[in-house]
């Protein structure tokens, strides 16, 4: 052995040394106590802020990037192409067997293109998933000795719960060409007697080498007008099923479950949600066209195309109340403090956190307690501070339960034992009897000029439209939150006239900031007179419009509610949770 060690050793020792060190922090053996200060070397508090510093540098820039898209790439509407699969041909075939040398015709049927269905789902928030073009596969051609094409499979397009699917009307000009129109246009520019050729080998099989012989015959002939005459009746079918365009509204989760008096032996029937386009039919196999005149027909049919349409998805986020409120007010901690901590948003102390609308689940007992506000009140973080706190209760429950069973082999890892810290999970458990249920939507701030396409602009408004109630969240520490409450009304107003006679509620957040506990005198009195400010100048110009809700006697002179909140702390959110039901539980009986 010499000093000199070879270079793959010394390559391999360096790739060995992090490998090392990721296995020992997730080891399930616990470090002996006495050498866990100098074992800890693996944390190194300087990296780990440096990576915080690098991981909120990289969620601004992706909130950069998102609003120099000009609220363009929020995908709430999308217009999708769908086609049904083309049906499979159809055999021209003759049996085959010892001492039967005419045996019969026995081409099988081409199999049915695929069918396109569309199914709401509630696991879904966003149309980006969905593919701009959707095709089924074709059937299967249809096979000697009879065989049948297979049928092809249908196509399931899962789209979220609140989605509006419409098709696009003939003279859009976004329209794409349906099944007859594309035929034409292949067609165009051909002379009669060639258009004729094409059109018919488009739609006939023949045996190899009958073609010239075929078409002279007058079976072929009286087969072929029999088809023309089926064409022409299914044209007038398609034409009379566009009369009526696709138009589905999918607010709800549907009911999937088997009917409970199928017929026997129809067996389990999943539902697959609504039928768009069907595929086509298989085409005939040569049997089909045997009769006394003919008797060895060599020809058959070739599968249909399947539908096409052109539809218009459009998401409309179903949630009971809408959160509207300038960059950094506090909608995304509201809701977080709402929910209990369920609702993942993201909240950080930059203008834009939220890109997309999310909805929130309130889950109310009789008693007016809510989920988020069993514990107590807990203390909603910014997201990467509880991220990492987290982190690190994990990390010491891991060494706590490890050191309390030092033996026990793949017990408590870290995720286990997080689970088990009170502190980790607040809202986890929801004991009392739920009474009342509704949805809060989180949204992105909106800026005055938003509808110039400032900021990420206001085309997710659009998701707000079925809200019962919205409600306006102003920061109560800036100098003058009154001017953003104008700003806000006005950008409503500019998205759809008579949107912000929706609004029912202003939240004065951020209430903490402004006197409270250890506070002096005079700050709370300060306080105390900026929030009169604030009710005066709602009592006084944010008296909701009647242009909407002219004969409702309810809309007629009312002003919103102003309810000063922490949401950071969540104190006074009950106030906040029970007016919210009265609103809903009133437009509710409204409509
Ligand atoms: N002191 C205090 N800070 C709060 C309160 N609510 C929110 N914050 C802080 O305000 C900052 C912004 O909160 P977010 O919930 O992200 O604000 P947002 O309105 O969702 O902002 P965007 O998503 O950017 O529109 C965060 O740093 C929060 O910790 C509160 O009640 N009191
Ligand atoms: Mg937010």
């Amino acid at each position: 052995m010499s000093a000199i060690v070879p270079a793959r050793f010394v390559s391999q020792f360096r790739i060995s040394r992090p490998r090392l060190s990721l296995s020992y922090s997730y080891s399930t053996h616990p470090p002996s106590p006495s050498l866990s200060p100098a074992n800890n070397h693996h944390v190194k508090p300087d990296t780990e802020s440096e990576d915080d510093a690098e991981e909120q540098r990289q969620r601004k820039r992706k909130t950069e990037w998102k609003r120099r898209q000009g609220g363009q790439s929020f995908l709430d509407h999308l217009i999708i192409n769908v086609r049904g699969g083309k049906g499979g041909n159809g055999c021209v075939a003759f049996h085959r067997e010892k001492f039967v040398p005419m045996g019969p015709p026995s081409g099988g049927n081409g199999g049915r293109g695929g069918d396109v269905y569309i199914l709401p789902t509630p696991h879904l928030t966003t149309l980006s998933s969905i593919p701009k073009r959707v095709r089924a596969t074709s059937g299967a051609n249809g096979q000697g000795t009879w065989q049948n094409g297979k049928n092809a499979p249908p196509v399931i397009l899962k789209v979220p719960l609140g989605t509006v699917v419409r098709e696009l009307p003939r003279d859009d000009p976004r329209r794409t060409k349906d099944e007859w129109e594309a035929e034409e246009e292949a067609l165009e520019g051909l002379g009669m007697e060639e258009r004729r050729m094409k059109m018919r080998e488009r739609r006939w099989v023949h045996y190899p080498r009958a073609q010239d012989d075929n078409v002279k015959r007058d079976v072929f002939q009286q087969a072929e007008a029999a088809l023309w005459r089926e064409e022409r009746e299914r044209r007038w079918v398609r034409r009379q099923k566009a009369l009526k365009p696709v138009y589905l509204d999918l607010d709800k989760v549907e009911d999937t479950t088997p009917p409970v008096d199928a017929p026997l032996g129809t067996g389990k029937h999943e539902f697959m949600g609504h039928l768009v386009v069907s595929g086509g039919a298989g085409g005939m196999g040569n049997p089909h066209f045997l009769s006394q005149v003919n008797r060895s027909p060599k020809f058959a049919t070739r599968g249909l195309e399947g539908e096409r349409l052109t539809l218009y998805l459009e998401l409309k986020i179903l949630a009971d109340v809408g959160l509207v409120g300038m960059p950094n007010a506090g909608k995304s901690t509201l809701l977080r403090a709402l929910t209990g901590g369920r609702a993942k948003t993201e909240v950080a102390s930059y203008a834009f956190t939220t890109l997309n609308p999310i909805v929130g689940v309130i889950r109310v007992a009789e008693d007016g307690t809510f989920e988020g506000g069993l514990q107590g009140g807990g203390v909603y973080e910014e997201t990467l501070i509880e991220e990492q706190k987290s982190r690190e209760a994990n990390e010491s429950a891991a060494q706590t339960s490890a050191d309390a069973a030092p033996l026990q082999e793949g017990g408590a890892g870290p995720e286990c034992a997080g689970i088990h810290d009170e502190g980790y999970r607040p809202g986890h458990h929801f004991d009392i009897v739920e009474t009342f249920r509704f949805t809060i939507a989180d949204n992105p701030g909106l800026i005055s000029r938003a509808s110039e396409n400032v900021g990420l602009g206001h085309s997710f408004l659009r998701s707000m439209e079925r809200s019962l109630a919205l409600v306006y969240v102003v920061d109560l520490s800036l100098d003058a939150p009154w001017d953003e409450l104008r700003d806000l009304r006005e950008e409503l107003e500019k998205y759809q006239p008579g949107m912000s006679s929706k609004a029912r509620m202003v939240i004065a957040n951020k209430a903490d900031l402004l006197g409270g506990d250890g506070g002096d005198e005079e700050d709370v009195r300060e306080a105390r007179e900026k929030l009169a400010k604030l009710e005066e100048y709602v009592k006084r110009e944010m008296v909701v419009p009647d242009t909407r809700l002219q004969d409702s006697e309810v809309a007629r002179g009312r002003t919103l509610d102003v309810v000063p909140v922490s949401a950071k702390y969540s104190l006074n959110l009950r106030k906040v949770v029970g007016m919210m039901q009265q609103y809903i539980k009133e437009a509710r009986n409204a409509s």
